[in-house]
């Protein structure tokens, strides 16, 4: 076989387009001010330029079909047939089943949302029973090719892979595994793979990313068969299995020993793979696709060191592409855009666009040597390390990681707060509402001033704080108005960070971030919630809550420097926050809520790399949270992940009050604390704030009876699922009348 695969390649880019097109059409498309065509209009010509730039890029190898409307899992499921009945059943056009299955109905709750292996995109997830009918639907693959090559550009369709997608799909039903149906999932991907032969595709891209995980023989074996199968197929495009985020492990033999004709590895969240392909190879025929340019960072590429390792790849096989680790998906579009940054963090960095370039740039120098490499980069800065943090941080002992006993806490903080049995609470944010949103775009446009601003955010916290005392809440929130962002506004305000203007990363469907970039030292320059905080409790007697992003989510929704452990970077953030609890402290808060959201989402794929980071992870939060004293009441808060696998590191938190999502599934994360004898508060969501879907008091009165009957009612917060900041006042309201009611209802017992 020729080596037609091309020299360069990225395993995806992003979608969103440069400014949010797609954000700003599907949203306007839900509103129904435009229509299904206008909708897909504006879809393609994104697509469009997309190709184009990568073409003009000189890229020679591009990928089609890694478009999505909301998700590419559900995109996948879609093409394979595995649509639920329950969405059949709506009668909706295609496009409406679509968003359905995305974002729910009236009727019917949307799939699962859950976090896209350690990354902060979320996915939707797939459920497969016994009785999914598998079908192959190629009606948007073919589409995208075939745009794609109206331009005259050759693509390559890209689809999760048939074991990845099942095992990162749910059952539809108690005790089944859905891996179970990896040969009829195939079956539907050779049908697909017929239909994209039959239509020119000589090349398709089969993500199988769930293989830098840990797997069972049994998972390994499933993957080998799938390949084995589909390479056997008469008519089929050749096919490219491409993996990322870490080492496969025993996965990268089975892998090579299939017939496929290109395997992707990640060279750099999984250095060992080169040494684990030394051991197999030499590969003759296949081409193996050098994941050389980190898709997860935004750290401008090494070059040289990227050149190195493809030669040493190319010692290895006969033919070697370069890639990208991963898809493109994970970082800003086009660094260009940002005209505000420090010119030496400009010089150090490369979001997508200029990715590309690295990577033609790496494939070139392998090719013929010809590539003219820019000069390597100076030492950074002086000025971005901070002696001062340094030795503050070499000066942490144990004991600036421990608070006091428990028991001790509670007494002393129920003396202070006297809060009923199952105190109600918020999470934290109330609706962002477009007013709050214009406001601070009319400071960047220069048609608001500071006071102007900080008086419309003043009116927004007193509004919050009236409604929660009249809705009856017990322990108060400020609404976040103020925040862009949980991460970002933290980022604006802490010495070592860089916030972009534009560098806009799909978190999940249209919701979007700018993660801030981690450069150097991390110092709070000045206090950066107090003043919130300390206003929102002058209006009122009863406590509220200040607000703080814990160190773990800081990193892990950020960009970290990779020249110092993610543990050292962790511990400098948290010492930030220590000073910010302790001025809290000193304004009167009583009590300061430290979220997490993200403890799960950095664990490490191996569960022999789990240990390491969850001991300096709890350490960071530690350090955050212990500076106060017995009297001041610290929660955390976590969401967006299953808990199970770090219960005991939710423990070893040490918070006086834990909040976490609870409610889409059933409460299930009470079991798994009462297991391990979790003995501080909790509360347990009781409201699923992921949909605008007000919960009737009944089901809020169940849900907390089944929580009753699992914790002790004086240790039993009640309390939403997560902030509400992407819902809108009206549910917000009744919602939350009905959760204050149901907590008045269990109290009288
Ligand atoms: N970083 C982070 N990751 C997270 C979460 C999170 O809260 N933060 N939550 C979980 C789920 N992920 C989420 C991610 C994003 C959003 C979200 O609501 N994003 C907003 C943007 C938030 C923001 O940055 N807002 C800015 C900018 C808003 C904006 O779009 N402004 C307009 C102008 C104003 C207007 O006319 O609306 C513009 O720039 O063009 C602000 O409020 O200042 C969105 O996509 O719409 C929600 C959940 C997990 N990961
Ligand atoms: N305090 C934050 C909020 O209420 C926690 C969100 S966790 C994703 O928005
Ligand atoms: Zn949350």
């Amino acid at each position: 076989m020729t080596n037609s695969f091309g020299r360069s390649t990225v395993l995806g880019y992003p979608r969103i387009g440069a400014n949010r097109e797609l954000k700003r059409a599907v949203e306007a498309y839900w509103a129904a001010t435009i229509d299904a065509d206008e909708l897909d209009r504006t879809a393609a010509a994104l697509r469009a330029r997309v190709w184009q730039t990568l073409r003009d890029a000189r890229l020679d190898a591009i990928p089609s079909n890694t478009f999505s409307y909301y998700d590419h899992v559900l995109d996948t499921a879609v093409a394979v047939g595995a649509v639920p009945d329950r969405f059949r059943r709506l009668g909706l056009s295609e496009l409406d089943t679509y968003f359905a299955m995305a974002r729910g109905v009236d009727a019917e709750p949307a799939l699962e949302l859950t976090k896209w292996f350690a990354t902060n995109y979320h996915y939707l997830v797939p459920e497969i029973g016994p009785d999914t009918a598998f079908a192959a639907n190629p009606a948007k693959p073919l589409q995208e090719y075939a745009e794609a090559s109206a331009l005259g550009i050759a693509t390559r369709p890209v689809l999760v892979g048939p074991a990845t997608l099942l095992l990162l799909a749910k059952p539809d039903r108690p005790g089944f595994d859905p891996f179970d149906r990896l040969d009829d999932v195939v079956d539907a991907y050779a049908d697909l793979l017929a239909a994209l032969a039959e239509a020119g595709v000589a090349w398709v891209q089969l993500d199988e990313p769930a293989y830098a995980a840990d797997r069972t023989a049994a998972q390994i074996d499933g993957l080998r068969a799938a390949y084995a199968r589909l390479a056997e197929l008469a008519h089929r495009p050749r096919v490219f299995v491409a993996t990322y985020f870490g080492e496969l492990g025993d996965a990268l033999p089975a892998l090579v020993d299939t017939p496929v004709e290109a395997i992707g590895l990640d060279l750099v969240a999984g250095p060992g793979n080169l040494r684990r392909l030394a051991g197999a190879g030499p590969l003759r025929g296949t081409t193996v696709v050098a994941g050389l340019v980190d898709g997860h960072n935004v750290w401008r590429t090494d070059l040289r060191a990227a050149i190195a390792t493809g030669a040493i790849v190319t010692g290895l096989a006969d033919h070697v592409a370069v890639s990208t680790s991963c898809s493109l998906l994970h970082v800003p579009v086009d660094l260009s855009a940002e005209t505000r940054l420090d010119p030496q963090l400009v010089a150090r960095l490369s979001f997508a666009r200029q990715k590309v370039d690295e990577v033609v740039l790496v494939g070139q120098a392998l090719r013929d040597g010809t590539a003219q490499l820019p000069p390597p980069l100076p030492d950074p800065p002086a000025a971005w390390r901070d002696e001062q943090v340094r030795a503050r941080l070499a000066a942490v002992t144990p004991a600036d990681r421990r608070r006091g006993p428990y028991a001790d806490r509670a007494a002393a903080q129920q003396a202070r707060l006297r809060l009923p049995a199952l105190p109600t609470t918020t999470i934290g944010s109330f609706p962002q509402t477009a007013a709050l949103r214009k406001a601070r775009a009319a400071v960047r446009a220069g048609t608001l001033d500071g006071p102007g601003y900080a008086g419309r955010m003043r009116a927004e916290v007193e509004h919050v704080i009236r409604l929660q005392e009249d809705l009856g809440l017990d322990v108060l929130v400020h609404g976040e108005p103020e925040r862009n962002d949980m991460v970002q506004y933290f980022g604006e305000q802490l010495a070592g960070f860089a916030a972009t203007e534009h560098g806009w990363v799909q978190s999940y469907g249209t919701r979007c971030v700018r993660p801030p970039i981690i450069y150097g030292d991390v110092r709070r320059a000045a206090p950066m919630t107090v003043e919130w905080a300390a206003f929102a409790q002058s209006l009122t007697a009863r406590p509220v809550k200040g607000m703080l992003t814990g160190p773990v989510t800081i990193l892990a929704w950020s960009f970290v420097r990779t020249d110092q452990p993610l543990a050292d970077t962790a511990d400098q953030v948290a010492l930030a926050l220590r000073d910010e609890c302790r001025d809290l402290e000193a304004a009167g808060i009583a009590v300061i809520q430290v979220d997490e959201p993200a403890l799960r989402e950095l664990l490490p794929l191996r569960a022999a790399e789990q240990k390491a980071y969850l001991d300096w992870a709890v350490g960071a939060f530690r350090l955050a949270t212990s500076g106060v004293a017995d009297g001041t009441q610290i929660h955390t808060h976590l969401c967006y992940s299953e808990f199970g696998d770090v219960i005991t590191a939710i423990d070893a938190l040490d918070a006086d009050v834990t909040s976490i999502e609870a409610s889409r599934s059933k409460m299930e994360v009470l079991d798994d604390l009462a297991a391990i004898g979790f003995g501080r508060g909790v509360g347990p969501g009781v409201w699923d704030i992921h949909s605008p879907r007000v919960p009737p008091l009944d089901e809020v009165v169940e849900a907390l009876r089944r929580a009753v009957a699992a914790v002790p009612a004086r240790r039993l917060w009640v309390n939403p699922d997560c902030g509400l900041k992407t819902r809108a006042y009206p549910e917000v309201e009744a919602s939350l009348r009905h959760l204050v009611a149901a907590a008045a209802e269990i109290r009288e017992g």
